[in-house]
Parts: C-alpha cells; structure tokens; sequence
C-alpha cells in the first residue's frame, strides 16, 4: 500500500459521533443526510503553487478553473449535482499581485456559473511562499443514488468516460517549455487536458439516475491507482485490457513505456473510472450515445484481492507501481 493512502488509514476516526453521516473518508467525497430525500456530498483538494502548477505550466485562469474543476470532479464521482463552493487562499508575501488573484477567481467564476454553483465562503492568509487554493465544493444526490468506489462486482465491466494520459501528455511539454511559447498545434489538445479539465457532471448524473449498480471513481492519480481504489474498496480485482484504452493516433507513436507512464501513471484526467454489470452495460453505452457522451469497455472485474492486472499481447501482468501520490 503506498505511504499516503497508509497515513490517512491511520488518521481515519474509528467511531462516529454523527449518526447523519453516511460515508467518510476513503471515497471521493463525504456524504450526510438528515433528509429523507437527498444527501450532502462534500469534496475539498488542495493546489499547491510547484506541486499542481506554476505559472510557466498554467494561465492564471486556467489555475482558478482547476482548483474548482477537481473538486467538481469528485462530486461527479459520487454521482452528485454540484451546489455550492468555499475557497481558502494562502497568498505568498511577493510575487502575485491582486489583479493575479482576480483573474485565479475569474477562471474559477466561469466554471461556477457553467454549473450554477455559488462561492459561499473561504478564508485568505498570508504565506512566505508558494501560493496555495483550497476549494471545498458541496453537492446532492438523491437519497439512495450514491455511487461507491465499493460497488463492483465479479465480471462487471470496466468503463472510463474518455480519453486517459492526455494532460500527463500535455504537462510534460509544458514543464520543458511555458505555456506562453508552446503554439504545436498537434500538442494543443493535451495542453488543453491538462490546463482545462472538464468534471464528468452529466455522465456522473446519467449514472445516479439509472438503477444499475455502478462503481464510481474519478481519475486524479492515474488509472492503475484508481482502478486499485476501486479494487480494495470491493475486494474484487480488475483486469485491464490495454488495447482497449482509447488512445489517440499521437499517443500511439510514442514509445510504450510513455504510453503507460502517461496512460497508468500519468493522472489529472478527471475522467471517470466505473464498473457495470455485463448484462446493463449495453444499455448504459446506449444511454451515453443519447446523450452524446462517450463511454469504453477497458475491462473487467474478476475475483481477487485488491490487485490490477493489465493484459497486453496475451500476457497478463500484475501492476505493482500505482499513481501520483504525495507521501
Ligand atoms: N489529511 C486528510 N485528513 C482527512 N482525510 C483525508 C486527508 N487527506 C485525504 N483524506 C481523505 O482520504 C480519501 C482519499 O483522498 P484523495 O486521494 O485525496 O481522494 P481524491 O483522489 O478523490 O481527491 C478522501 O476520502 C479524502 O477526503
Ligand atoms: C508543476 C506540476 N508538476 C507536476 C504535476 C503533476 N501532478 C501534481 S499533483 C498530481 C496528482 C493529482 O493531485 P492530488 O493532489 O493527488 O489530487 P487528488 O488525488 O487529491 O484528487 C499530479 C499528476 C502538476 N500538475 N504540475
Ligand atoms: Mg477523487
Ligand atoms: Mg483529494
Ligand atoms: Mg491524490
């Protein structure tokens, strides 16, 4: 098990106070209810000035854009409808001035209006350096919809909602070059993953809507880390088949091992990661095309321990190397 997932097991409270609360750590978002109809879902991730941009990687709105995306990002995953956001900025003593800030806050603006969600609060502090935004979003999602990383079940099918490895892609041109000089027009799209992620809301909905049984996860860290998320939740295995990931012509003419290091590795996808059962996936792939969302088949669950296994050319290897982590 890699060292953070280790440290927040050993800080994760054993007993509840609350009988409203529902899920607490270890999925993609918090969920309470004191309601009889719908439930609170609660997500809140950190960008840190060097660690998740700097200013040669991003536009300072594509920043604000992030911050609130990835958040929005893990709503999606529970299934939920996104309502309201808090920031919390700690602003380094030089190097960004208040007109950076507003621009941060405009990109984050934009997104909240696409989804009509409200900044509600925040907090603003100083630091020496590294400028450091803390969004917390808030959503609903109709009492009894939640959709768990421990929902899958032996022979599901394993979906993802688009394309994997782009922004890892696009991040390593972009920590060679600045943003401001990279003008490939073959490059664009990746640098577009990375800097301007799309939170899968609408499949996230389609997917709470219907009453299949779905496991959900969104992709921060790379697929092989959030298939094992998955995994571990259900106590189930998954079994990756690589040529069924989609890739791009451009991501094909590269070298295998950078296929996997951005493809398994990479993260920042935002896309998400789920499972079905056999019998409903054709009618959920037909409900994505109504509304023109795309959904791949890139394998199955299997009964197992936990473990991701990826077959390729009629081998099947265990994947022991997981995602992005801090720790
Ligand atoms: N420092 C922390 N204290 C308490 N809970 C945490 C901490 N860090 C992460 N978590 C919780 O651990 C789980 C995994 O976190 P993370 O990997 O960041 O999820 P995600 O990739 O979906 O953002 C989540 O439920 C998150 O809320
Ligand atoms: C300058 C820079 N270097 C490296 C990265 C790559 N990177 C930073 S964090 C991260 C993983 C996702 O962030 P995390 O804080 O783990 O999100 P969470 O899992 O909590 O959603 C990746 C791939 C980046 N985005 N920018
Ligand atoms: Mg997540
Ligand atoms: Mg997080
Ligand atoms: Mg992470």
């Amino acid at each position: 098990m890699n060292k953070e997932i280790e440290w927040i097991r050993s800080i994760t409270p054993t007993k509840r106070h609350q009988s409203s609360l529902k899920v607490g750590i270890g999925d993609d978002a918090a969920i309470y209810s004191d309601d009889e109809t719908k439930e609170t879902v609660i997500a809140v991730d950190t960008m840190v000035e060097g660690v998740h941009f700097t200013k040669d990687t991003m536009p300072l709105k594509a920043i604000g854009h992030k911050a609130l995306a990835v958040n929005i990002s893990d709503l999606a995953a529970m299934g939920a409808v996104p309502l309201y956001y808090l920031v919390s900025i700690a602003i380094p003593k030089s190097g960004w001035l208040t007109e950076d800030l507003n621009e941060i806050y405009a990109g984050m603006k934009t997104l909240a209006d696409h989804w009509e969600m409200d900044l509600i609060g925040g907090d603003t502090v100083s630091i020496d350096r590294n400028l450091v935004i803390t969004v917390t979003a808030l959503g609903k999602v109709e009492q009894g919809k939640r959709l768990l990383r421990s929902n899958a079940s032996p022979e599901d099918v394993v979906f993802v909602t688009g394309p994997l490895g782009h922004s890892a892609l696009g991040l390593e041109h972009l920590l060679k070059n600045s943003h401001k000089n990279i003008d490939d027009p073959e490059l664009l799209p990746y640098i577009k993953a990375h800097q301007w992620p799309v939170p899968q809301v609408k499949a996230g909905r389609i997917l709470a809507e219907t009453d299949f049984k779905v496991a959900l996860n969104d992709i921060s860290d790379g697929l092989a880390s959030e298939a094992k998320e998955i995994a571990d939740a259900s106590n189930v295995s998954v079994e990756i088949v690589w040529d069924n990931i989609p890739k791009t012509p451009f991501i094909k003419k590269a070298p295998i091992h950078k296929q996997e290091e951005w493809i398994l590795y990479g993260g920042e996808d935002f896309q998400l990661i789920g499972t079905i059962s056999k019998v409903e996936w054709p009618k959920l792939k037909q409900l994505f095309k109504e509304n023109a969302l795309s959904i791949h088949n890139i394998g199955s669950i299997t009964s197992g321990k936990g473990e991701v296994k990826l077959v390729r050319d009629n081998e099947t290897i265990v994947l022991t190397k997981t995602g992005y982590h801090h720790l």
